[in-house]
């Protein structure tokens, strides 16, 4: 096949090289006359990709590209996702049918039948629990699919919206016990967008998930997924920080200045802060939002140490190093961290996820592709069961302030910069109670979840929905990939669910193989030693192994680019969530050392003084001489 070169310009350093356009979905090289082709159809974006020649010997691309050396493009961006259990769909990709045949019950009905509303306070975990795992979820995710039934087809429950392939409206049951009272009868949402309905593949095979992240957790909430929006909305290009603004007396990522901004919801005028950041996690969901402001400021403090301790770095190095640094911090807090505390630590030891040993770790295997599979970001969704509906706001001596419905700080991010909200917002997120993890919704995220941007949006109810336009198999195959035992009958289930449960799924579903994953997962029982669902927990380990396994530059390897000497390691080793609030976050001076637990007598507050960090000098470069000048051998990141 004649491949198309085309010559490349580096972005600001003016260099030129070689680079292939690939096609997304297959990963082969396409030629001129392909790439026309996608120009005139305007599929361009989503369906072919540039790679830019690997060097083995580079570090993390932040586009993800050259992760894998034998399949350089995946790794990238709107690449395809790995499936646990092969698809099941009716005819022409619509959600499958139950086993007699008929449809199977409504997801709002379920949603309503299984899982209880109401709001109970956690006795053992903080909002900030949530506020990372809606990080980490952001990171290998994109927005597009809710922006698409939010912004761009709001009609599905309309007329219009009824040939409109894209509409997948819920609809809500006459008895629905909400809105019987009201005249919703539907709750807009569309359909997931795929490999086929952007135009890369065939319409007439099964649909398959594309998303803009890149599939590796490497902190693109903050950085970006492509180099283009990293130099035009990140970088500063100096001293390797990222570019910032300071309002109020307080540091934030940079603002867009046109009147044009997603912040819908800003309160003009006395809210106008809204993001210009290289993704749009910035301007999301309030824990994306607040998360992003830490990490982004955490970047730049850490490259601030870098260049104090060798002044003879220039902004590439310090750059890249501090990035991988600010990686390898949020990864060592999920991995040890927050993870432990929500699955249990010794499951994910035995299970050889975490190494109880604080030394490099190394199970890469190149035969692995780094993907996310299809099912992951989909039991991440049990986790709105444990959203608080509310953000709660205290000042630094912990007395409680005010609230305000979650939901309404989506797309506004004025809100933070006002009043010292965040402030407030900062010593709540360790303060505040999670919601209990009990089979019930707060009703915020199960009526209004989308607050004024919808005006009924039951999220849990997309959940189970939007599972099915993924062609889930049901919900015992998954029990059985994962236990590696059948369930023939109903009361098979006892295994892993309350007799009662069982009853409330006989009384909906014809047969046990009619039973949806998501409505599985909502009254489960949760595994041994930890506080999630059997099934959430093997699908997360499954994820984060492979993760491990297929991510060259995973941070505890020894053996990858520019990799932590076994000092620097073990300065990693150190962080916690609680330090990094202490030097990130506002007005905070004391804080519990585990801020993913509740504050109480074995998890006091200290004083940040108290809460050991990262200490920099473990990077000091001894080739950096008094003058200034730099004798070492040269640093291997392209700005690619
Ligand atoms: C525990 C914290 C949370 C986690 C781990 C979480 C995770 C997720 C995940 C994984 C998705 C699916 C995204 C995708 O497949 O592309 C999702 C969707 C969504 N989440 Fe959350 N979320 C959390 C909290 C919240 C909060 C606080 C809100 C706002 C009130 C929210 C609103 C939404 C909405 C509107 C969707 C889209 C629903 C749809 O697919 O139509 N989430 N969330």
């Amino acid at each position: 096949m004649f491949v198309f070169f085309i010559q490349y310009t580096s972005f600001f350093a003016a260099v030129s090289s070689s680079v292939i356009v690939f096609d997304t979905y297959t990963a082969t090289p396409i030629t001129l006359e392909e790439l026309k082709q996608h120009d005139k159809r305007n599929t361009t974006f989503w369906c072919t990709s540039q790679l830019y020649p690997c060097n083995p010997y580079e570090g993390r691309r932040v586009d993800g590209s050259c992760n894998n050396l034998r399949y350089p493009t995946r790794g990238m961006s709107h690449t395809p996702q790995y499936r646990l259990l092969s698809p099941v769909f009716d005819k022409d990709f619509e959600p499958r049918r139950s086993k007699s045949g008929n449809s199977l019950p409504l997801p709002r009905f379920l949603r309503k039948h299984l899982l209880l509303e109401g709001y109970i306070s956690d006795r053992k975990f903080t909002q900030l629990t949530s506020h990372i795992l809606l990080l980490m979820s952001g990171d290998v995710l994109s927005f597009h699919d809710t922006v698409n039934y939010v912004l761009w087809k709001p009609y599905c429950c309309k007329p219009k919206g009824k040939s409109d392939r894209a509409c997948t409206p819920n609809k809500i049951p006459d008895d629905d016990p909400v809105h019987r009272f009201s005249n919703i009868r539907c709750m807009n949402m569309t359909r997931p967008e795929s490999f086929q309905s952007v135009g890369c593949v065939r319409q007439d095979t099964y649909p398959e998930r594309i998303i803009t992240a890149t599939p590796t957790f490497d902190a693109s909430t903050i950085y970006g997924n492509s180099i283009r929006n990293l130099f035009e909305k990140g970088r500063k290009f100096e001293g390797g920080l990222l570019k910032y603004e300071v309002e109020g007396g307080k540091i934030w990522p940079p603002s867009v200045k046109t009147a044009a901004s997603v912040c819908f919801l800003n309160q003009k005028p006395h809210e106008t802060r809204c993001h210009d950041a290289p993704e749009d996690g910035a301007n999301s969901v309030a824990g994306v939002n607040l998360a992003v402001i830490w990490f982004w400021r955490l970047h730049n403090r850490v490259v601030t140490e870098l260049a104090r301790i060798n002044p003879c770095w220039d902004d590439d190095r310090l750059f890249y190093i501090g990035r991988d640094i600010v990686i390898a911090i949020q990864m060592q807090i999920v991995m040890y961290e927050l993870l432990p505390a929500l699955l249990g630590k010794q499951n994910m030891v035995s299970d050889g996820v975490i190494s109880s040993n604080l030394g490099f770790r190394d199970l890469y295997n190149e035969n692995l592709i780094p993907q996310i599979s299809v099912e992951y970001p989909s039991v991440l969704r049990w986790f709105h069961t444990i959203q608080s509906g509310s953000m709660k706001m205290y000042d630094a001596q912990g007395y409680f302030l005010k609230q305000i419905p979650i939901a309404n700080l989506t797309l506004r991010t004025g809100y933070f910069a006002v009043d010292n909200n965040i402030d407030y917002m900062t010593q709540g997120s360790f303060r505040q109670a999670s919601a209990r993890f009990d089979y019930a919704v707060d009703p915020e995220l199960g009526e209004s979840g989308l607050g004024p941007h919808q005006r009924a949006l039951d999220i849990l109810t997309n959940d189970l929905s939007k599972n099915r336009y993924f062609g889930f198999q049901p919900y015992v195959k998954y029990l059985e990939f994962c236990l590696g035992r059948s369930f023939m009958k109903f009361e098979d289930l006892e295994y892993v669910m309350d007799p009662e449960r069982i009853e409330m799924l006989e009384e909906i579903y014809e047969n046990l193989e009619d039973v949806d994953l998501q409505a599985g997962l909502w009254i489960e029982k949760f595994v041994k030693g930890g506080h999630v669902p059997v099934t959430v927990y093997c699908i997360m380990v499954e994820q984060m192994l492979r993760t491990v396994s297929s991510d060259r530059h995973w941070y505890e390897r020894p053996n990858r680019p520019n990799a932590f000497t076994l000092q620097q390691l073990l300065e990693i080793r150190k962080i916690s969530i609680a330090r990094v609030l202490c030097d990130v976050g506002d007005s905070v001076t004391h804080i519990q050392r585990r801020a993913f637990l509740r504050i109480g007598p074995s998890n006091p507050l200290c004083g940040c003084n108290e809460i050991e960090g990262i200490d920099f000098w473990a990077w000091e470069d001894s080739t950096c001489s008094n003058d200034g000048s730099h004798n070492g051998p040269d640093f291997k990141q392209k700005n690619q």
